[in-house]
């Protein structure tokens, strides 16, 4: 038997018996084979979570099982998604003064270690073009001041819709997105802060961290919402430091850890690892 098809599902759901059983019989009496699955059930809000990855025989595509599967998730009620896997998301950078974020995603798309197709690189400084020029990629700059912050961002709105964004990447871009914006943006719009949050949100956290004595600093990777760095949060990491360091030593140690966490955060979203669980995560890495 081939499996020409790639698959995976993704649902949430309120939580009751036989939904594991329902959606692997789905799967199973159209010849599917489950590679790989993980399921959670949230005590706290009643709702089942879960991640499918299978292979489909020829004829059970994602068009095939979404026809096969909608009268299964309605009888449970699912918010639910089926993607093939080997259609690479588009993924638009958004960077600011700092490259370091956005010179590792780079790399890491080049090399093949993320299965994204990147459309494109914006930033509200010029500083930056040159990465996009070697990567053969488009350059979009738009200033933004507080007189052209809005129409700034229909620009900036216009190309994600242009280009098919399915995700936007904030790679230390260093501008708050406005409550419309962040909206519109929900779920498909990624931003690492350079703390280990909830702590020090907002700008300048290093030196708020080293002002305050941490001997911990860290990143998070988290979904972008109209509260500032207070969206879901998917990926975190933490490094030891210590009182004879100064704040130029913790931006140092913290560049290494935003791009890892940003990468990590990144790489879980775009293999349909992440399921929003209200203002959290669950993550089935
Ligand atoms: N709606 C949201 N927008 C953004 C978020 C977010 O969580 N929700 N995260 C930020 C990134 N960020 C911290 O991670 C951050 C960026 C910028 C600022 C800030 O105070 N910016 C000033 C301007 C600074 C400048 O021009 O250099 C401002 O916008 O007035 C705080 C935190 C990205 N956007």
């Amino acid at each position: 038997m081939t499996y020409p098809n790639s698959l995976v599902l993704t649902l949430a759901c309120p939580d009751t018996v036989g939904i594991v059983a329902a959606v692997a019989a789905t799967i199973a009496d159209h010849g599917g084979n489950i590679t790989e699955s993980a399921q959670y059930g949230d005590p706290d809000s009643g709702t089942h979570f879960m991640r499918v990855a299978f292979k489909g025989p020829a004829g059970l595509d994602e068009d095939r099982f979404r026809d096969i599967f909608t009268p299964v998730a309605e009888r449970f009620g699912m918010a639910w998604r089926v993607r093939d896997v080997r259609r690479k998301q588009r993924v638009m950078i958004l960077v600011s003064k700092m490259d370091h974020c956005l010179v590792d995603l780079l790399y890491r798309w080049k090399t093949g270690q993320l299965p994204m197709d990147v459309t494109s690189i914006v930033s509200n400084h010029r500083d930056h073009e040159s990465h996009a020029v070697q990567a053969g990629l488009p350059f979009h700059y738009l200033p933004v001041t507080k007189e052209t912050k809005l129409e700034r961002e229909t620009e900036l709105f216009q190309i994600f819709k242009d280009e098919k964004v399915e995700l936007g990447i904030l790679a230390r871009y260093m501008q708050v997105l406005s409550d419309g914006l962040s909206a519109k943006l929900s779920g498909r719009c990624i931003n690492i802060h350079h703390s280990f949050l909830p702590s020090f949100k907002g700008a300048n956290p290093y030196s708020r961290a080293h002002e305050r004595g941490v001997k911990l600093i860290g990143a998070t990777a988290h979904y972008v919402t109209t509260d500032l760095d207070e969206g879901p949060i998917i990926e975190q990491e933490t490094e030891r430091v210590d009182h004879a360091m100064t704040i130029d030593e913790f931006v140092a140690i913290g560049r290494g850890i935003e791009a890892r966490v940003l990468a990590r955060g990144v790489k879980f979203h775009l293999e349909d690892r992440v399921l929003i669980n209200k203002n959290r995560t669950v993550v089935f890495r």
